[in-house]
């Protein structure tokens, strides 16, 4: 693997999911990264990301640089050829190509503005730093993609599995902020090269970039697609249609456990982090059901593998 920016970078996913599930049964270090550096850069905030990434790279002996970029470092350009007589003080040219002599890999989190598709979609942050850096660069979760949480949720999917197709339902939750596409959109793509049945429930104006979600069926009701589900995948996203626009703050859509009632004794998942009682109820998070602790835990084991498959190349 050179680069891990999007799922596609994936050669073999089963293959994958299964390196990581041994490293957890393993749960040993090695010297597989000795010597080298794993530079992250966070222009977002983050707990899970940054904390499990760093202990994987620990785990195979690398050493760690973190930055919280947005705050302590100077203001980047992205744009070439641009005259920087405003706020930004350095361009991504010199900043990708110094942190390429201090690290061996580059791994950054950038997430959308939602003012403008395109611009999101043109992935700017992400691409600037693999076009400029001379490293491998790890996406901690961009614009459109979280390809380390969704290779996680596979691992989650696979390691608590009870048949061999269960049933995925993506549903969408209110949220009083206007979030990214990247985590539902990272989901969808790994459950559709996975042997699920996936189904995603959004209220109307909330479905996903169609060149995304495919043929996958789109259901504008939540109960209807609750029934007989094995797995619930909780998220929020903002428009895509009406770009980066809230268009419903109510709690209809709200994850309790009456809603949970139709379902196959559904495994509740989410990302984290989570606004209780507003994404999913307390009697839910706090319930039989969730497994979000430890999809959360494996974020450990899909960065290692990742990292370790970087190594490797
Ligand atoms: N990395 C996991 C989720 C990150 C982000 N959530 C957030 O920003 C939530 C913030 C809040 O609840 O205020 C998202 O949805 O993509
Ligand atoms: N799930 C996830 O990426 O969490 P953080 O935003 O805390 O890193």
């Amino acid at each position: 693997m050179k680069h891990y920016t999007t799922l596609s970078d994936i050669e073999n996913l089963e293959e994958l999911i299964q390196e990581a599930l041994q490293l957890k049964k393993e749960n040993t270090a090695s010297a597989a990264g000795k010597s080298k550096t794993l530079g992250m850069l966070f222009f977002n905030p983050s707990l899970r990301t940054r904390l499990s990434t760093e202990k994987a790279a620990k785990l195979l002996g690398m050493e760690v640089l973190v930055m919280n970029a947005d705050k302590d470092g100077w203001a980047l350009e992205f744009e070439d050829g641009a005259v920087m007589d405003s706020n930004k003080a350095e361009h991504i040219k010199e900043a990708a190509a110094v942190l390429s002599q201090y690290c061996d890999v580059i791994a950054v989190r950038a997430f959308p503005a939602l003012e403008d598709k395109e611009t999101d979609e043109s992935e700017i942050v992400l691409n600037s730093f693999k076009k400029y850096a001379s490293v491998p660069v790890i996406n901690l979760e961009s614009a459109t993609g979280h390809p380390l949480q969704a290779l996680t949720d596979a691992i989650t999917i696979s390691e608590l599995k009870t048949s061999k197709r269960p049933k995925v339902v993506l549903t969408w939750a209110p949220h009083p902020k206007a979030l990214p596409q990247s985590v539902p959109n990272s989901f969808v793509e790994v459950m559709r090269k996975m042997e699920v049945e996936l189904v995603i429930a959004n209220p109307e104006g909330y479905d996903l970039n169609p060149k995304i979600t495919g043929d996958t069926p789109v259901i504008h009701n939540q109960e209807e697609a609750l029934k007989n589900a094995d797995f619930v995948y909780v998220k929020n996203w903002s428009s895509y249609e009406q770009y980066g626009k809230v268009l419903k703050t109510d709690r209809e859509w709200t994850l309790t456990n009456e809603k949970l009632k139709p379902s196959n004794n559904a495994k509740v998942m989410h990302c984290l982090p989570v606004r209780r009682n507003v994404v999913i109820a307390d009697e839910v998070l706090d319930g039989e059901n969730s497994v979000v602790i430890r999809q959360a835990g494996n974020r450990t084991f899909a960065a290692q593998a990742v990292l370790k498959r970087i190594l490797e190349n």
